[in-house]
């Protein structure tokens, strides 16, 4: 990630003001994001914000507005629905896109889309680890022969309300794991769109949405939103657990989805980079 190495600070806008969003608004407000500065942030209805604290925010509700604010970067947490109304023009102004809701991603069109707009506007569509962890190693061990990625994602019952789990089992009385899906990460991302985007960002590092096997579990013996990642290559192999805790306002999305996005934006004008 080189090309915002200047001096001056890197202009950062963000869409969608929620769980993820607030938390990445705040790091920028602190500075945290290393030489980055928030420029607007992109809301669907600007009159829902009337704290003190939203009062002294770059808020707009018009996409025009937003891009005429010239951001460098734009991360988008606004979910599925915005990324793929949203993306394209975001691409095209110039602006690199970081995104959070990748599991849009699943759909070959729209990531073809996507790549040809940054490719023509010299931008850059970036995927952050988020909730997930391993995608350097998954990456550098696709350079070679890969057999298997597979990933298995729990959460406790809660985080499963207003998705197709809660039609299935009765969340509030399940006494053991029920496992939600067993299949390739295409479908997993399109069936859970709020809730398995992790699916995608390892497929995208790895063997592709199809190869990728992910099986889903809402489970509740445990506490956090946990992730399991297997896989075996010429490179060797992986085995890592990850624990999220769950976020209070929003029990599908873990504390770690924003920190990542920061670590991201940090990258972006930070002189030495690790990890990647
Ligand atoms: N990549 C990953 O590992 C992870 C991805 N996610 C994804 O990140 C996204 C954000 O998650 P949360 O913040 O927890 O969701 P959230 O529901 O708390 O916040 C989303 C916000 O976006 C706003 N919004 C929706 N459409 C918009 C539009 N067109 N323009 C501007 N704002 C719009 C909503 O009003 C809401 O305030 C979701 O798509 C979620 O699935 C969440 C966790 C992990
Ligand atoms: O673990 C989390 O915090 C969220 C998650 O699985 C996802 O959206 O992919």
């Amino acid at each position: 990630m080189d090309t915002k190495i200047g001096q001056e600070a890197l202009r950062v806008g963000v869409i969608g003001y929620g769980t993820v969003g607030a938390d990445v608004v705040r790091a920028l407000r602190r500075e945290e994001a290393g030489r980055a500065a928030l420029t607007a942030v992109l809301v669907r209805d600007i009159s829902k914000y009337k704290s003190t604290e939203e009062a002294e925010l770059p808020l707009t509700d018009s996409m025009a507005e937003f891009l005429a604010c010239q951001p460098d970067v734009v991360v988008e947490c606004a979910g599925h629905a915005a990324l793929r109304t949203c993306g394209a023009e975001v691409l095209a102004s110039g602006a690199d896109l970081v995104v959070v809701s990748v599991g849009a991603l699943a759909e070959d069109e729209l990531l073809e889309h996507f790549t040809r707009a940054a490719l023509a506007a010299g931008s850059r569509l970036v995927v952050p680890s988020a909730a997930i962890g391993g995608l350097d190693r998954i990456a550098a061990g696709s350079v070679g022969q890969m057999e298997r990625v597979t990933l298995t994602t729990r959460k406790p019952p809660r985080a499963w309300y207003g998705t197709r789990v809660e039609q299935e089992v009765d969340l509030a009385t399940l006494a053991e794991s029920y496992c939600a899906f067993e299949g390739p990460a295409r479908e997993a991302a399109r069936l859970f769109p709020e809730s398995v985007n992790v699916s995608a960002a390892l497929s995208l590092a790895g063997i592709g949405m199809d190869r990728t096997q992910v099986r889903v579990f809402a489970d509740p013996t445990i506490e956090h939103n946990t992730h399991e990642i297997e896989a075996h290559g010429h490179f060797g192999s992986i085995r890592l657990h990850i624990a999220n805790t769950p976020s209070k306002e929003n029990p599908k999305t873990g504390y770690i989805v924003a920190m990542s996005v920061i670590k991201t934006l940090r990258g972006m004008t930070a002189p030495l980079l690790i990890g990647l």
